[in-house]
């Protein structure tokens, strides 16, 4: 039985999209576990005019959205510790409203002053709402918690970011801050660490005697959507790189933490990235491409989609290799991709082992084939598992080898279990335990190398568009890797 915690949420945002289709959702599946209960509320806030009765029935048509029965005695149970208030968060002088509610309901249902404040909005709030909450006494005074969740994306670039952080830095500290990362949130991105520090077979051979290069793929079906008012300000360096890549990235880069706490787990995550070479102008431009959709049939390229400049230059797609100058990684290069429009909506990474250095079964003469390169790769969706490539004998006549795969894929009815990243999430800021969430230091590390970047690509007009809708993206992504004399482990004809 899930241990019950104590929480009052004022959730910003409360009638918006994150907050309808993840946010409720999450929590009610929290509740039906346990998780929360007796001692839970939450109080929702926007713009809109609602009152109590009207923001459940959004919070129950979100349930019901969700696939969730909605009209169960524990669902209105549920339901009946949403509460709302109309509140425009420019407006400082209504705080007062706000933070009287807040004591009123903790007061109704014991919520012990645990006061978590989640900012599912627009982010040029996030520095001004956090500000009031502390100026304005929003926060609990009684031994509780208070804890603040803010979504992605955190600052533009490292100086944005920065401004926001110290922002933030007045009113929370860094241990009060929740900085969502939803990969960090996924079954197989935590399981990186238990893959790593719970086998010594792969953890010893974790470096670069025996890994010859690490392959990261983050690759999307769709294209922009109804959202590229926001990804054309972004584009994919800023909108997947800076964060879910780099934080996967140092989960596969780091040293073992002492102990699985968030403190020490942070540590080696900033130690890594602070070994991640930052590049200078010529090895930005080498190391890092990018790309643009075109059209495809009926459907228009990027700079036709509604809502994006007919000349903009953003990237739908990157690719790049990342050099760690440290004992572990040297030499070992960390290939990257991610893009909209791609073959298929699939995230995995592929672990390339170095081959041995002598084959004792090639005769190129007889025509038998090389030994293959061991990989491991990690599914991550849509299917979460992973497999190991090895070589082996095959049962013909003769002496041949051949790759075969020792494979582990969590089967559907495990998976109709897992939990979704934001229940995860949401459960870990209820815990207090910031192992799954973005410290300072890494999102001021990831944007210090993105920008670097960024800045050089600013200096050219790119050739776009440069790749065709559901491929792989722009052929300059596979001569990143064949001029290394690699390739990637995922392609078409794969
Ligand atoms: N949606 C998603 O899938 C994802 C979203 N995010 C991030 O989550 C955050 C929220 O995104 P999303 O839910 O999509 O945004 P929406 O635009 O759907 O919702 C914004 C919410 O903020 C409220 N709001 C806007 N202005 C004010 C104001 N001045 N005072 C009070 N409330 C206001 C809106 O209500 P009203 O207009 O009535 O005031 C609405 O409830 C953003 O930081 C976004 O980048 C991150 C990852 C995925
Ligand atoms: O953060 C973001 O992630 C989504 C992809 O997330 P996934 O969980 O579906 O893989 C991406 O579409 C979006 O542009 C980006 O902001």
């Amino acid at each position: 039985m899930a241990t019950e915690r104590d929480a009052e949420f004022l959730m910003f945002g409360a009638t918006g999209d994150l907050a309808k289709r993840k946010l409720y959702p999450s929590l009610y599946n929290l509740y039906q576990k346990g998780t929360l209960g007796t001692h839970f509320v939450l109080l929702g806030t926007s713009r809109a005019k609602l009152n109590d009765d009207e923001f459940r029935d959004v919070v129950k048509q979100s349930l019901v959205h969700a696939g969730e029965k909605a009209d169960t005695k524990e669902a209105a149970e549920f339901l009946s510790r949403f509460y709302y208030v109309q509140h425009d968060v420019t407006d400082k002088a209504h705080y007062s409203v706000l933070r009287d509610r807040l004591n009123e309901l903790d007061k109704k249902y014991k919520a012990n002053g645990n006061r978590i404040f989640y900012l599912s909005m627009a982010p040029q709030f996030f520095g001004p709402v956090a500000g009031y909450i502390k100026t304005e006494g929003l926060q609990s005074t009684n031994g509780g918690f208070n804890r603040l969740v803010i979504e992605k994306p955190f600052g533009r670039d490292f100086e944005s970011a920065k401004k926001l952080n110290d922002e933030l830095s007045k009113s929370f500290d860094e241990n009060q801050i929740f900085r969502i990362d939803h990969y960090l949130g996924k079954e197989m991105i935590q399981n990186i660490m238990a893959l790593r520090f719970g086998n010594t077979v792969l953890e010893s051979l974790w470096n670069n005697r025996y890994i010859d290069n690490i392959q990261v793929t983050l690759a999307e079906k769709l294209g922009v959507e109804e959202r590229a008012g926001y990804y054309d300000n972004s584009g994919a360096l800023r909108d997947m790189v800076q964060n879910h890549i780099m934080q996967i990235v140092s989960l596969l880069a780091m040293e073992q933490p002492v102990a699985f706490l968030d403190s020490d787990i942070r540590t080696e995550k900033v130690k890594a990235l602070r070994s991640l070479r930052v590049y200078d102008v010529a090895e930005a431009a080498t190391n890092f491409i990018r790309g643009q959709y075109g059209s495809y049939g009926d459907e228009p390229d990027y700079r036709h989609e509604d809502d994006v400049p007919r000349d903009s230059n953003t990237e739908t797609f990157v690719a790049g290799k990342l050099l760690f100058d440290n004992y572990r990684w040297s030499g070992t290069p960390f290939y990257i991709r991610t893009g909209k429009k791609l073959a298929g909506k699939f995230t995995r990474i592929d672990v390339v082992f170095k081959k041995p250095l002598v084959d004792i079964f090639a005769f190129p003469q007889s025509g038998e084939k090389p030994l293959s390169a061991n990989v491991l790769t990690i599914f991550v969706e849509p299917n979460a598992g992973f497999s190991l490539q090895l070589n082996a004998k095959n049962n013909e006549p003769g002496f041949q080898t051949e790759p075969v795969n020792l494979t582990y894929m969590i089967d559907q009815a495990h998976s109709d279990q897992t939990p979704e990243p934001y229940e995860r999430l949401l459960h870990d800021v209820l815990k207090g335990d910031g192992t799954n969430f973005s410290s300072w230091s890494e999102v001021a590390y990831s944007w210090k190398f993105v920008d670097q970047i960024r800045r050089v690509w600013d200096l050219s007009e790119p050739d776009f568009p440069n790749y065709t809708p559901y491929s792989m993206g722009p052929a300059s992504a596979h001569e990143l890797l064949e001029r290394d004399h690699r390739e990637w482990v995922y392609h078409l004809n794969h």
